[in-house]
């Protein structure tokens, strides 16, 4: 029998199980049946591997945030519910199988939201398909790391700071390339003293800077701690206080707009209000755009042809000395500044 067979022989075999106290055993077998079976499922076969298939979405919308979290804290659930596509939610893990994207209609930006397979340990070393939900995260503006919130003391997954101890140094294989004397020296190149580092295989010294700095990618990210209509009150404020984390529950629907505000502060988009000549600022229609945008990336969102007709600009705001100031295509904007463009 194939593992599709199997998969769909134990989800008939749950739903004709009916739900009680004594059969709760026996469903909870079931159900890990199915997620290890799910689990293979998403191991990459030979064929998808060799050609580096990954969970490739078209961006689209002003921003991209992605769900990272372990399998079956809400992930899907919470797309469903904030975004008008339907992501298939159940309570065996290994539901999802593969990126799937919605939109956040918020401030009048269209936020992509992206949902993953859920990560599991050794999700980096590609487990589970980590390595492409992990490519998917790092084209993400922001990252929404989901957590259960029943699930007690969760480590929050990523590097484990070390707060003293210095390094120690491990390694499954036998190292051709580096030693740990030149480990210590690149570490403390790159100013880290305390860490721990363990390899798994034999790579290059160049290899391992790669890895440091690889991790060292600044994301932006939330926690998101689901399901606080399971845990008491005191848990949920315990959890609400630690830094950049918001608590939330998908099924009753708790504190989701106190999350979009802080999803909106984390992404940190650039509104621009346009004027005409002699005319009061349009403030009711901003333009949105990514930190860092140009009077061109302003243009390209009013007309296509605008940035070559355009003969210079007035910009009221953060940006500018004076106020206005004439500012040509490459000047970068700031948040909530107005134009008005001149045309040739
Ligand atoms: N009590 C409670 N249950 C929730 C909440 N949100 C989601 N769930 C349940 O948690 C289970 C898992 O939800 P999913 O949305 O499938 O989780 P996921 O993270 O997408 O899981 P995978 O795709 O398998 O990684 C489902 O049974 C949901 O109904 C919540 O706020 N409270
Ligand atoms: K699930
Ligand atoms: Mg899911």
């Amino acid at each position: 029998m194939g593992i599709l067979e199997k998969i769909s022989e134990i989800e008939r075999e749950i739903a004709r199980t009916q739900k009680n106290k004594a059969t709760e055993y026996h469903l909870g077998l079931l159900k890990a049946k199915l997620a290890k079976y799910r689990a293979q499922l998403l191991e990459p076969s030979k064929s998808s591997a060799a050609k580096g298939e990954g969970f490739d979405v078209m961006k689209s919308g002003d921003a991209r945030v992605a769900l990272i979290g372990f399998p079956s804290v809400g992930k899907s659930t919470f797309l469903s519910l904030m975004t008008s596509t339907a992501s298939e939610a159940a309570s065996y893990e290994f539901t999802t199988l593969t990126c799937i994207p919605g939109v956040i209609e918020y401030k009048g930006a269209n936020i992509q939201l992206l949902d993953l397979p859920g990560i599991i340990e050794g999700a980096a070393q590609g487990k589970g398909r980590g390595r492409q939900v992990i490519a998917v995260a790092r084209t993400a503006d922001v990252v929404i790391m989901m957590l259960d919130a029943t699930k007690g003391e969760v480590q929050r997954p990523g590097p484990k700071p070390k707060k003293g101890g210095g390094i120690s140094f491990n390694s499954t294989v036998t190292l051709t390339q580096c030693s740990e004397k030149l480990v210590q020296l690149i570490l403390h190149e790159y100013k880290i003293f305390n860490a721990e580092v363990l390899f798994r295989e034999d790579c290059s010294p160049d290899e391992f800077i790669d890895v440091i700095v690889g991790n060292r990618v600044y994301m932006p990210c939330l926690y998101v701690y689901n399901k606080i209509d399971q845990i008491s009150m005191e848990e949920v404020d315990r959890l609400a206080r630690r830094p950049h984390s918001v608590v939330i529950s998908c099924g009753m629907k708790l504190n989701l707009d106190y999350l979009l505000e802080k999803l909106w502060e984390y992404l940190a988009l650039t509104c621009i209000y346009t004027k005409k000549r002699g005319q009061r600022p349009d403030f009711t229609d901003a333009i949105i755009l990514r930190k860092g945008a140009s009077v061109e990336h302003v243009c390209h969102r009013i007309h296509r042809s605008l940035a070559s007709q355009f003969k210079y600009a007035l910009v009221w705001g953060t940006s500018t000395k004076y106020s206005p100031q004439r500012v040509g295509l490459t000047h970068v904007m700031e948040h909530e500044d107005v134009i008005q463009i001149v045309k040739k």
